[in-house]
């Protein structure tokens, strides 16, 4: 079975590409929200995360404060590194036993990867092609700003952190332009049809 990691730099819309192909059929771990399920579920994995960022890492009901812990880590690179190195071997296991389920399925001829930091990380060596959602920094600090609610500096500190769109073009085998000028339906089709093909070869 493929495995294709799919990435794209904050508000490049690969959510929204994502649940084109879950309507397709396409099976899709959300690297993203599996690593804020784990924050919150993870026995070990909140303990470390009180330990480095403090008690107020989560509300008294348990679940996990992201404006504390953005707050440390988007304003600090050695604090980031440090969520980083706690979060993304949990993730990493994660999407592994994942995957694992559709083996031998023959319903599913391939899985998508969301992952934020696909190439930062490293985790799209664990699947065998990655395809990149790209827009321009402009067009993606406003979507996030309209969706989160958030200000330019924090979307645009967050951008900071991730590899450029031109180093990620360079990394990526595919990409899907959402710049607002090109339909994302046919682009999706198209891929849909060449992984298909990928599958079964
Ligand atoms: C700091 C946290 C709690 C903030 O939560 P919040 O709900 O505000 O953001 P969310 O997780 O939805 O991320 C939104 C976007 O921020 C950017 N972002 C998130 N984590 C990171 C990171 N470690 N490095 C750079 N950018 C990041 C991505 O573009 C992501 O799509 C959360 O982002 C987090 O726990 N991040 C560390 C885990 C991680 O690296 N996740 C992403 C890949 S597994
Ligand atoms: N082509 C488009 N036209 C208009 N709005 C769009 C388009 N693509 C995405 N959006 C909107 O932009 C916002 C960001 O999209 P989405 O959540 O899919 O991006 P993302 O890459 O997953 O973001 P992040 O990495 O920040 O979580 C969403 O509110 C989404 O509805």
């Amino acid at each position: 079975m493929l495995k294709v990691g799919i990435t794209g730099n904050i508000g490049s819309g690969k959510t929204t590409v994502c649940k084109i192909f879950e309507v397709l059929g396409i099976p899709v771990f959300y690297a993203d929200d599996q690593a804020k399920e784990l924050m919150s579920t993870d026995g070990l994995l909140i303990e470390q995360i009180k330990a480095a960022f403090g008690s107020e890492s989560y509300f008294e009901d348990g679940s996990l404060n992201r404006k504390h812990i953005a707050a440390i880590v988007f304003n600090n690179s050695d604090q980031l590194v440090k969520l980083n190195t706690l979060v993304h071997p949990a993730v990493f296991r994660a999407f592994d036993a994942w995957a694992k389920k559709f083996d031998g399925d023959n319903h599913t001829p391939y899985v998508l990867k969301e992952a934020a930091l696909l190439f930062e990380s490293d985790s799209y060596k664990m699947c065998d092609r990655s395809l990149m959602v790209s827009a321009p920094l402009n067009v993606r600090l406003q979507r996030v700003i309209a969706r989160d609610g958030i200000t330019f500096d924090e979307a645009n500190k967050r951008n900071d952190r991730q590899f450029t769109e031109a180093q990620k073009l360079d990394m990526a085998d595919d990409v899907i332009i959402n710049d607002d000028t090109q339909l994302v339906i046919p682009q999706v089709l198209k891929l849909h049809k060449r992984y298909l093909a990928l599958a079964t070869k």
